[in-house]
C-alpha cells in the first residue's frame, strides 16, 4: 500500500510497487538520513545552522544551504569549488555545502563524498513550504536509490524541523495567508476564502518545532504561540530554545517517516502526560485549542482518532478510507464527486501519521505527506515503537476540513 504522486490536487496518483511492505524503512540499510530545516523569517535558522557548523557536538553533518550568507564566519579546513556548488570541510567534522540549486546534481555531488558525513541537513530558504521538499526525498527513486545518485548510499528522509520565532511567530501566523496565486495552493482573495499561508504549512508539515528566542518573548506570548502550534500540529514535539541551543538528538535521527514513535503522548517535552482514552475519542492534545481563533489557523486543524485493534478486513478498509480522503479530498460516504477544492469545507490533508494495531498482533505505521502515503509494518525488533503503543492504535490527520464527520466516517467505514 504505497502511493507516489505529484503534489497537484488535480492529478490522480498512481499506485507504484511497494517496497516498504516487505521491509520497513526503519531497517533499510545504507541510507543517509536527511533532515529538512525550515522556519519563519528571522526566527533563528542561521543561528541554529551556525551552531551546528561550529560547535563540537560529535555529529558529522553535511549542511546544504542555498548560500553561505552570514553563516560563513566558520573555520574551514579546505574549500572545494565544483561547478554550482562550494563545499567547506569544517574543523568540527561537518561539511558545509553551498549550492545555487538544491536539485539532484548538487545532492549527487555531495553524496559522492561518501564516508565524510553521517547526516544531511537541508536548509529550506525563506518561507518555503516543506511539503513538496519532503515529498522530493520520500519514496523518490532518484534520491533513495544509491546507484541513481552515483553513491554507495541512498538518502532517507529523517524529519522536517521548523524554527518558529517566539516573539513574532503568532503574529506571523495571524498575518500570513495564501492569496491563492500559487499552483496547488488553496485560497481565493476575491472570494474572501483565504488559504493557509506558508507559516502554517510549515508547522503542519513539520515533525519537530524549535520555538526560538524565548529569552525575548513574554511568557504569555510563548504559551499562546505554543498553543497555536499544538492546535495545528499536536504530534510535533516543541522545544523552547535560546539561540537554537538544544541537544541535536532532538532533531537528528528521529526517523519521523519510518516509525510510529512520534505519536506517543509523551513526545512533547513540555507537556508530558499519559492517560487512557476511549477508542475514537482521543481529545485534541491542544487542550488550549479553544484559545486559538480560526483566523490564526486559517482552517488548519488536526484530528486524532484512537483505533482499536483491527481485523485484516478492517485494515484493508482503512487503506480504502485513507486513500479516498488523501487522493480525492472527500470522505468515502460523501458520494462520487470530490468537494470543490476552493470550498471552505473541502478536505485537504497536509500530513498524516498513525499506528495501526492488528488483532493478529502486527503493528503498522501510517505516514503521509499530502497525497503520498505509506503503510508499513513495524519491524519485530523495533521495540521502541512497539512498547509505546501496547493497547490502541491511533491516526492523526493535519489539514483542512477535519470536522467530526471525518472521525465518524473513519470509525464507521473501518470499524463498522
Ligand atoms: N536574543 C536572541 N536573539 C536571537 C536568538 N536567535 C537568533 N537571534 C538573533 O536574531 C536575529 C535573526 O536570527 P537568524 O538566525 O539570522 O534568523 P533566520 O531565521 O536565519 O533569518 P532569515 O534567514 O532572514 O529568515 C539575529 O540577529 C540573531 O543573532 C535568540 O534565541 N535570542
Amino acid at each position: 500500500m504505497n502511493s507516489d504522486t505529484a503534489d497537484s490536487d488535480s492529478e490522480i496518483p498512481e499506485l507504484v510497487p511497494s517496497q516498504s511492505n516487505d521491509q520497513p524503512s526503519a531497517a533499510l540499510p545504507n541510507r543517509v538520513p536527511l533532515t529538512i530545516i525550515c522556519g519563519f523569517l528571522g526566527a533563528g535558522k542561521s543561528t541554529l545552522l551556525r551552531r551546528i557548523l561550529t560547535e563540537r557536538h560529535g555529529y558529522r553533518i553535511a549542511v546544504i544551504m542555498n548560500e553561505f550568507g552570514d553563516t560563513a564566519d566558520i573555520e574551514a579546513k579546505s574549500i572545494t569549488v565544483d561547478g554550482e556548488s562550494t563545499t567547506l570541510e569544517l574543523a568540527n567534522g561537518c561539511l558545509c555545502c553551498s549550492i545555487k540549486d538544491a536539485g539532484a546534481a548538487a545532492i549527487e555531488k555531495l553524496m559522492q563524498k561518501q564516508g565524510a558525513f553521517d547526516h544531511i541537513l537541508l536548509e529550506a530558504t525563506g518561507l518555503a513550504d516543506p511539503g513538496p521538499i519532503a515529498g522530493m526525498f520520500w519514496h523518490n527513486e532518484e534520491y533513495i536509490d544509491a546507484q541513481s545518485i552515483g553513491s554507495e548510499n541512498g538518502i532517507a528522509l529523517d524529519g522536517v524541523v521548523c524554527v518558529v520565532d517566539a516573539v513574532f511567530g503568532l503574529k506571523q501566523m495571524e498575518e500570513d495567508h495564501d492569496p491563492g496565486t500559487k499552483e496547488g495552493h488553496e485560497g481565493d482573495e476575491e472570494s474572501g476564502i483565504k488559504g493557509p499561508g506558508e507559516s502554517l504549512r510549515q508547522i503542519a508539515g513539520s515533525d519537530v518545532i524549535i520555538l526560538n528566542k524565548v529569552d525575548l518573548a513574554e511568557p504569555s506570548t510563548v504559551s499562546a504561540t505554543e498553543a497555536a502550534i499544538k492546535y495545528v500540529n499536536p504530534t510535533a514535539p516543541i522545544h523552547r530554545t535560546i539561540r537554537g541551543e538544544l541537544d541535536l538528538g532532538h532533531i537528528l535521527g528521529i526517523q519521523a517517516y519510518s516509525s510510529g514513535k512520534q505519536l506517543a503522548p509523551s513526545s512533547t517535552p513540555e507537556h508530558d502526560h499519559d492517560h487512557d482514552h476511549e477508542p475514537g475519542h482521543e481529545h485534541d492534545h491542544s487542550s488550549s485549542s479553544t484559545a486559538v481563533p480560526h483566523y490564526v489557523s486559517r482552517g488548519i486543524s488536526s484530528l486524532q482518532v484512537s483505533i482499536p485493534p483491527l481485523s485484516s478486513s478492517q485494515f484493508a478498509a482503512f487503506d480504502v478510507w485513507i486513500r479516498t480522503i488523501l487522493w480525492e479530498g472527500r470522505l468515502p460516504d460523501s458520494g462520487t464527486t470530490a468537494t470543490e477544492p476552493s470550498s471552505e469545507n473541502a478536505i485537504q490533508i497536509l500530513r498524516c501519521k498513525g499506528l495501526l494495531l492488528l488483532t493478529s498482533g502486527e503493528q503498522h505505521v501510517l505516514q503521509g505527506v499530502r497525497s503520498m502515503y505509506e503503510i508499513s509494518p513495524v519491524a519485530d525488533d523495533d521495540d521502541s515503537a512497539r512498547s509505546e503503543f501496547p493497547h490502541a492504535g491511533k491516526v492523526v490527520l493535519i489539514g483542512k476540513g477535519l470536522g467530526d464527520e471525518v472521525r465518524s466516517s473513519l470509525l464507521s467505514n473501518v470499524i463498522g
